[in-house]
């Protein structure tokens, strides 16, 4: 099948070339020029495992190609995948001019049957206006050519999205028309699990569905961050917790991690945006989510405030190594990273910070640029000279099993600070260092 993908990001690229991998022959398009040229010169512009092999094979197979000539990927696809970004609005909902801007496009251009498919999270009531944006253009053209929208939200998470792409729990299709949906089937029939996981829906249940995946995922985790600060109160553990409610199949394993905060580019913007279109679109107020939001609020400064509780209110002259920049392991994305909330607190504190990340010190330099008091490390060894304590912010598996006679050796004082709970707390108090855990 013909199909255009609108927008590199994460979900365009990974999307464009997993399509490509299983025979489809796959247009990506972007309006941003410096993306394309990346692409073009065999780069990929984001960090992911196996994407850049991926794009590479399918390039090669002549089946994955690159534009920003608009006109050109409006006529490309059957099948006119929108994946541009949806970031929060000033007021928190998202912002739907990137979708309504492609949909345009698409209108402009288009001489015969699209199937146009919502791929970015977007609230409810969008396709609707997708299929406005669209009739609009066709109207100002004269023409009446015929198109369906559909809703086919993304449940990749970065660092492992090519195998949730190509090996989903679920496929949700929200669709009001025949020819569409018989269109989504064939080109989700080669990836599957073992059975068939599309599920077919009304639009508007679909739109929700993906809101409702990650306010779910949001409130376990801000869940099990309140009751670790609880657990840490009355000297419970709160792995052990974890472990005796996720044996619980109704309960089950996934999502229950305890940590300093969520992060990344979806779950703070898309429980905000799902807060403000029950305010805006429906008069509810959705409690259960502003908590979950003021819990995250707190829980991405509990690292910030262990240290200074430890080191004093005024950190002039200390020194801190910090591991892990991105907002989790395997991405070099720093959208509402925890480090970044970590960072800030320590420098208006006074302190000086020396970081390492091994993918994300790129991405972070643009968060902090000209900042004289934090620096980069080669590695992290490196980080930790001269450091009074070390902090530990994102889960990389090199973190796992460091050498604790090293970071005995390099620290001033052995204490460390593990936003993850990397370790076990009792082994490694008995080699004498401190160790300050997320409720343990
Ligand atoms: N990042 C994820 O892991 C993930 C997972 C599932 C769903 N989503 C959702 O998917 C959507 C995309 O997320 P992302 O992280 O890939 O976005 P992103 O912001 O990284 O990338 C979006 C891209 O779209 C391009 N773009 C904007 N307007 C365009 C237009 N009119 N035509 C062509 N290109 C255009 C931008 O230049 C940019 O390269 C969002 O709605 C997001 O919530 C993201
Ligand atoms: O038990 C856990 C699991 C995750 N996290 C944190 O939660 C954030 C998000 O993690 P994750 O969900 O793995 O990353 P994303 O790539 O943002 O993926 C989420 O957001 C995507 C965009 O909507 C969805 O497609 C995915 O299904 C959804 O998991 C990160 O800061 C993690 O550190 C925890 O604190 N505890």
């Amino acid at each position: 099948m013909k199909i255009t993908v609108i927008g590199t990001g994460y979900v365009g690229l990974v999307s464009g070339a997993c399509f490509a991998d299983v025979g489809n022959d796959v247009l990506c398009l972007d309006v941003d020029p410096a993306k394309i040229k990346i692409l073009e010169d065999g780069g990929i512009p984001i960090y992911e495992p196996g994407l850049q092999e991926m794009v590479k094979r399918n390039v090669a197979a002549g089946r994955l190609h690159f534009t920003t000539d608009v006109e050109k990927a409006a006529h490309f696809g059957t099948v006119q995948f929108i994946a541009v970004g949806t970031p929060p609005d000033e007021d928190g909902s998202a912002d739907m001019k990137y979708v309504i801007a492609a949909a345009r496009n698409i209108g402009k251009y288009m001489t015969d049957y699209k199937v146009v498919v919502d791929k970015s999270t977007v609230p409810v009531g969008t396709a609707d206006r997708v299929k406005a944006a669209i009739a609009d253009e066709l109207a100002k053209r004269g023409v009446n050519t015929p198109f369906s929208v559909v809703s086919n939200p993304e449940f990749l998470k970065e660092g492992a999205a090519i195998d949730d792409f190509m090996r989903p729990d679920r496929i949700v299709v929200g669709c009001d028309d025949e020819q569409a949906a018989l269109n989504m089937r064939a080109l989700y029939a080669p990836i599957q699990r073992n059975h068939d996981r599309l599920i077919v829906m009304d639009i508007r249940s679909a739109e929700l569905t993906k809101y409702a995946a990650n306010a779910m995922l949001a409130t376990r985790i801000s869940f099990m961050n309140e009751l670790a600060n609880l657990a840490e109160k009355l000297g419970a553990d709160i792995e052990n917790v974890r472990k005796g409610i996720g044996s619980d199949p109704r309960i089950g394993y996934d999502f229950l991690y305890a940590g300093a905060g969520y992060g990344g580019s979806c779950f703070p913007k898309d429980v905000q945006a799902l807060i403000k279109t029950a305010q805006t679109d429906a008069g509810i107020n959705l409690k259960v989510l502003n908590a979950v939001e003021e819990a995250n609020d707190a829980q991405k400064r509990v690292l910030g405030r262990k240290v200074l509780q430890r080191f004093g209110a005024d950190l002039k002259g200390k020194h801190f190594a910090l591991w892990g920049l991105a907002f989790k392991a395997n991405t070099d994305d720093m959208r509402k990273a925890t480090s970044r909330d970590v960072i800030q607190d320590l420098l208006d504190a006074g302190a000086t910070v020396t970081a390492y990340d091994p993918v994300a010190m790129k991405e972070a330099q643009h968060c902090f640029p000209n900042e004289a008091r934090l620096s980069y490390a080669d590695n992290q060894t490196a980080a930790l000279e001269g450091a009074d304590a070390l902090i530990i912010v994102t889960e990389w598996r090199e973190f796992r099993s460091p050498d604790f006679d090293t970071i005995k050796a390099k620290l001033k004082q052995p204490v460390i600070f593990d936003g993850r709970n990397l370790y076990d707390p009792k082994m490694i108090r008995s080699m004498g260092i401190e160790y300050q855990a997320i409720g343990r």
